[in-house]
């Protein structure tokens, strides 16, 4: 299998990319494609991220020896599914669970096996992938989106009404470092996560989805006072570095997952960026 690795760059370097660089380096534009697993190992934080579409055949996740090393993938990590596409099935160990659209899965440290199934190959299942190194074992265990601890946030004066879905959370699940979630933005709203915020000791992955072919999310990048943007289309993926904010902008309403690693599990530690330093 082959993993497509991404690098850490300091900022100062990553001031002087130009758009194909930054896309190159944080943008994820292949996840989902029909019989197939992709992966992108991100030297940030150690994230894999990834995307299982199984068509009429189940999909096994690999290991792969020049990135993760171990015989199975989570021999020494733990991962998070969500599904974003029809109906399917997460085999854990040979213990199948069903996901429908918009459930997750967290999957323990320790586990041999994961393989991916769609009910119906006409409606496949998406399944996208975030994983992190673990040091424990915990539970197997399906959050369904109506079991989430829901926060609703913003306001349509400023664009940005949202319901936040924490689903991979300390109130939830237990996990090592993994915390994912999702948000979806109200009709007619635009704006994530800002005003905005930087959280260095932890890094996160944005998974945008629910975006019609011909719509995008202008996601923005970089440390508060050297903004840069990227130009993201439906079913693709933007690592945030410790240093960076991530926010962003709809050409209409999207739904985003969100999922961070590091050194707290705690969501509501973020240093939020007053407007007036945001250049
Ligand atoms: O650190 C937390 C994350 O950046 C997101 O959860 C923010 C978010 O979903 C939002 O404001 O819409
Ligand atoms: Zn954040």
């Amino acid at each position: 299998m082959m993993i497509d690795v991404r690098h850490v760059h300091h900022q100062d370097a990553a001031k002087g990319f130009d758009t194909a660089a930054l896309r190159r380096n944080y943008l994820v534009e292949r996840l989902f494609e029909p019989g197939k697993v992709l992966l992108t190992y991100s030297h940030v934080e150690r994230f894999v991220i990834g995307g299982a579409t199984p068509a009429s055949v189940p999909l096994k996740l690999e290991s792969d020896k020049a990135t993760i090393g171990s015989p199975n993938f989570l021999d020494r990590r733990e991962l998070g599914v969500f599904n974003i596409g029809g109906a399917g099935t997460v085999s854990v160990d040979g213990v199948a669970h069903p996901l429908g659209h918009r459930d997750a899965l967290y999957v323990p440290m320790g586990t041999r096996e994961v393989v991916f199934a769609s009910d119906d190959p006409d409606a496949p299942a998406r399944f996208y992938l975030l994983s992190t190194p673990a040091h424990a074992r915990y539970e197997t265990k399906v959050v369904r989106i109506a079991e989430a601890k829901r926060m609703p946030l913003g306001d349509t004066a400023t664009a940005n009404k949202r319901t936040i879905y924490q689903m991979i959370h300390p109130d939830v699940v237990t996990s090592c470092q993994l915390v994912m979630g999702m948000t979806q933005l109200d009709e007619g709203n635009v704006w994530n996560t800002m005003p905005c915020h930087v959280h260095d000791r932890r890094s996160e992955v944005y998974l945008y989805f629910d975006l019609p072919a011909d719509a995008r999310v202008i996601h923005l990048m970089g440390e508060p006072d050297e903004t840069r943007h990227v130009v993201v289309a439906d079913g693709q993926a933007v690592i945030s570095p410790p240093w960076s904010i991530h926010s962003g902008c709809g050409t209409r309403a999207y739904t985003f997952i969100w999922g961070m690693g590091g050194d707290n599990i705690d969501y509501t530690d973020m240093d939020m960026v007053p407007m007036g330093e945001l250049k």
